[in-house]
């Protein structure tokens, strides 16, 4: 399994856990907009780490960033595979797009 698939495993389950013994659960405790704002300021993190051309920071800020894009998902009951199969999606209609500039 990889590190995305556990890390929404351990997600899905500590958002039901105790606050006081989980990370997630106590994120989860204060409310939506408290994880949409932490996804806010990792996503700001993420590119001070850019535009200094840092890139261990900005590994360590993605990592921050898509795990807390990651909780806000599954607390509005949503998952990457939600994500996933948008990014399908738009493959095929870009894919579409393709064809149809190479047959006109
Ligand atoms: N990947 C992470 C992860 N990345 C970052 N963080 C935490 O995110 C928090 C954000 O740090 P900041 O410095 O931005 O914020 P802060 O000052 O602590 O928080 P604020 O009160 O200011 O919002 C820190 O407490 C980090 O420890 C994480 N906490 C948990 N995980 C994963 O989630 C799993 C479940 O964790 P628990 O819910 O704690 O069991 C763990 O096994 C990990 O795999």
């Amino acid at each position: 399994m990889d590190a995305f698939a556990t890390l929404e495993q351990t997600i899905a389950k500590r958002l039901r856990a105790d606050p006081g013994s989980s990370y997630v659960a106590s994120l989860a405790a204060k409310g939506r907009a408290k994880i949409a704002q932490k996804v806010g300021e990792e996503a700001v993190e993420t590119v001070i780490a850019a535009v200094a051309d840092d890139r261990g920071a900005m590994v360590s800020e993605a990592a921050d960033l898509l795990f807390h894009l990651t909780v806000l998902l599954h607390h509005a009951g949503l998952s990457l595979n939600d994500v996933r199969a948008e990014l399908t999606r738009r493959e095929g209609v870009s894919g579409l797009a393709e064809k149809a500039a190479r047959t006109s």
